[in-house]
């Protein structure tokens, strides 16, 4: 028997109403032109299929699930990068950061948020250990260059934590960077933080390295996570001053104003729009970085040193 999905009914129902060119022009068009090839290794040019392995829910609106690719995969860029995943009920599509790359075995963990009204996030939540996704990628969302900067600060908010994880298990645990690097990370509540499986090895790091790795986790309210050490309230002008060692006392200055740092910056931001905003300025039109704004412009950076992810 020809079972329907849900969501799929509603749309073959649109269907008979409005007619196939309407029901077209209503539904996304990214992912209509890249064709699915069976057992192909990855490529931005065409879907190929992964597997399921295992999931967990993680918070009251996050997940954790790791897809194997059903080919071996040969190699992923030393940058930051995502994957197109297909909603193959409505053929729309949405990238995803694999929070440590992709290995050898073609096996790639993505951490999901699931928005009340979004369609993909919800339709990963809703997949079942065993069932096939669809992928294209990879697709660089920041190429990274070693040894260019004396100091990396990332700041991200709620799953926007996933590019940084991503560049912490391919260039920043490898140790071989002279960069000093911190992540300071902000969610709504603690069981909002992301789960052990993303802060263990970053905490891990941090304690061990702490000339070459700090992290800073933010809650806007605690309530009863304790596995777990974070400062409740918001990212600010003073937290970033202190993050770069700029929070000097007032009466150190009395003699005028210290010299302006030499040191490479840059700052790195991903996250909510209210975040990147707050701390970077809103994009620019069609997503482009647009000019700093928020703290970092009033703390004299400008766009060679922030890219907003
Ligand atoms: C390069 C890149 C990498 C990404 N990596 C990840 C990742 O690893 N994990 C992850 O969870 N997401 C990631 N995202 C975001 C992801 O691609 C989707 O935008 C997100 O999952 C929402 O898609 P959706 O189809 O579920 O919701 P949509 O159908 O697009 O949105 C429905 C509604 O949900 C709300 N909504 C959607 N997105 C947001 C948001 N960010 N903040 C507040 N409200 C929102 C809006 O009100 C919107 O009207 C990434 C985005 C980019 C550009």
């Amino acid at each position: 028997m020809l079972r329907v999905r849900p969501r799929l009914a509603a749309q073959l129902t649109l269907l008979s109403v409005f007619g196939a060119g309407t029901l077209y022009l209503f539904l996304p068009d990214e992912s209509r032109s890249a064709p699915t090839v069976e057992n192909a290794t990855m490529s931005p040019r065409h879907f190929t299929r992964a597997t399921l392995s295992w999931s967990q829910p993680t918070g009251p609106n996050t997940k954790l699930l790791s897809l194997v690719a059903a080919q071996q995969q040969k190699h992923a860029p030393a940058s930051i990068w995502s994957m197109f995943v297909k909603d193959d009920d409505i053929q729309v599509e949405r990238p995803y950061t694999p929070l440590q790359g992709i290995d050898q075995d073609g096996r790639m963990l993505f951490w999901v948020k699931k928005y009340p009204k979004g369609e993909v996030g919800r339709w990963l939540h809703s997949k079942k250990t065993g069932e096939h996704i669809e992928f294209r990628g990879p697709l660089t969302t920041w190429a990274w260059k070693e040894d260019t900067w004396d100091e990396v600060v990332m700041i991200s908010g709620g799953t926007g934590i996933a590019p940084f994880c991503q560049l912490f298990h391919s260039a920043i645990s490898r140790g071989s960077s002279g960069t000093r690097f911190t992540l300071i990370h902000a969610s709504s509540t603690s069981s909002e933080l992301p789960p052990p499986e993303i802060l263990g090895p970053l905490e891990n790091y941090a304690k061990e390295n702490p000339d070459k790795f700090r992290l800073r986790l933010f809650v806007s309210k605690g309530d009863n996570r304790n596995d777990v050490y974070a400062e409740v309230g918001r990212i600010n002008k003073s937290t970033i001053k202190r993050s770069l060692g700029w929070d000097t006392p007032w009466w150190r200055n009395i003699w005028g104003p210290s010299s302006p740092p030499t040191r490479k910056i840059l700052f790195l931001v991903c996250g909510p729009e209210r975040l990147i905003n707050d701390i970077a300025g809103p994009y620019g039109r069609n997503y482009s970085q647009g000019e700093v704004g928020g703290v970092l412009a009033e703390l004299g950076f400008t766009s060679k040193e922030v890219v907003k992810l």
